[in-house]
């Protein structure tokens, strides 16, 4: 089908043309258009699905005492990301970027992408067997960076004006990314720490972080976090104390909960799916000239399949990559504990395999950033836009 560009389209924000800093809020312009996108396929799923677990979780434990999930619970929101938001949110990286920037992907452009994933992909799977623990703190590093991008981006697109400043946007980054990654170790550091020792573990390595555990380091950690997310959310409200403002401190306030409260694995599961891709998946409607005006004529759902559409070959390809990968690391991974084990479905194998998954992952992370980071600077956004106002 013939794809239109974005160039020339009322309110299109592509780097290259005459735009002013911030997207024109006209009726049916991109801007205004994804303002109504991010609301409606980035926001409020994602407040229905974690503020109904954070109060179901809340009220269950209250009446039960328990704070444990059945095992197929606890896996089963990093299963559902192989094929549901997850995994498929960056399956659309070889037409993204062309299309952030208000052009039609070209075979160019889907191959520098290609090349992309392959250099930084196979530097840091290499990585990974060299130097396990440096490549898991690089992991959280990395992904603490680029869920925070992912939210800036957001509160971007639905009109925020409160992060303007350096400060408040650098904090808004640190403060959204480290939700995910430092609460759960805050509250249950025991999990977290069976969590990433399964990484390394596929590759022979043990984590000896027992410092990181300790509840003085954690107190000190939680406390400075606190302190960082009041300061960040004060410092925006006295720029401009206007609704998304309310949003962002509600938001906050959300995750805070949710994550520690609600065990980690299926916490950070449930969150990759419905808060990170989801709005990733919005930006990624509005970029698209079909995709948007789908979402503008005929609603959510019908620009959800659109996207899924161009997600699918790419979510196929990648699960059969990993799935090769678990067979062949059964033989070749010093563990040894992969693929057999994992037809057995004993809790170590569930918790090896789900290491595999996010080993793999970070390993498609490392390029889905650079992406990401490239689409925010051709659109103008995330702390790209410090960088132009200097
Ligand atoms: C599961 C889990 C963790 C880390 C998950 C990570 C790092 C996921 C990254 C996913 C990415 C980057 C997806 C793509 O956007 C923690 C917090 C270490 C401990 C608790 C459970
Ligand atoms: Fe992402």
């Amino acid at each position: 089908m013939d794809e239109p560009t974005g160039h020339g389209e009322n309110g299109s924000v592509g780097r290259g043309e005459s735009m002013p800093s911030r997207a024109v809020e006209t009726p049916g312009s991109r801007g205004s258009i994804a303002a109504s996108v991010m609301r409606r396929v980035g926001v409020r799923p994602a407040w229905v699905v974690i503020g109904g677990i954070t109060l179901v979780w809340a009220i269950a434990t209250a009446f039960t005492g328990s704070q444990t999930l059945p095992r197929w619970l606890r896996y089963g929101p990093l299963a559902v990301s192989l094929a549901v938001f997850g995994l498929p949110h960056g399956a659309v990286d070889h037409l993204a970027p062309a299309r952030a920037a208000g052009r039609r992907p070209t075979a160019a452009s889907i191959l520098a992408v290609g090349v992309l994933y392959l250099v930084l992909g196979s530097a840091y799977g290499l990585l990974w067997w060299a130097l396990p623990v440096a490549s898991a703190a690089l992991f959280v590093a990395l992904t603490w960076f680029h869920w925070g991008q992912g939210d800036v981006y957001a509160l971007d697109a639905i009109g925020a004006s409160h992060l303007d400043g350096r400060g408040v946007r650098v904090g808004t980054l640190l403060v959204r990314g480290g939700l995910p990654m430092l609460v759960p170790l805050l509250a249950h550091p025991a999990e977290y720490r069976v969590v990433v020792g399964a990484w390394v573990a596929l590759f022979g390595s043990e984590l000896d972080a027992a410092w990181l555990l300790s509840p003085t380091v954690r107190g000190t950690l939680g406390g400075g976090f606190a302190l960082l997310t009041v300061a960040t959310l004060l410092a925006g409200r006295r720029r401009s104390g206007g609704r998304v403002w309310y949003l962002d401190a509600g938001e906050t306030a959300l995750l805070w909960g949710f994550f520690l409260l609600v065990p980690p694995l299926f916490a950070v599961g449930v969150y990759f799916c419905v808060w990170h891709s989801l709005r990733h998946i919005a930006r990624l409607i509005a970029v698209d000239p079909t995709a948007r005006t789908t979402f503008a004529e005929r609603g959510p759902v019908p620009a959800l399949m659109r996207v899924g559409r161009d997600a699918l070959p790419l979510t196929a390809v990648a699960v059969l990559l990993l799935l090769a990968i678990a067979v062949a690391g059964d033989v070749a991974l010093p563990g040894g504990v992969v693929a057999a084990d994992v037809a057995v479905g004993t809790q170590t194998d569930l918790r090896a395999a789900a290491a595999l998954y996010l080993v793999f992952i970070s390993v498609l992370t490392l390029p889905h950033v650079a992406i990401v980071t490239w689409m925010d600077w051709a659109e103008n956004a995330g702390l790209a836009r410090l960088v132009d106002e200097q």
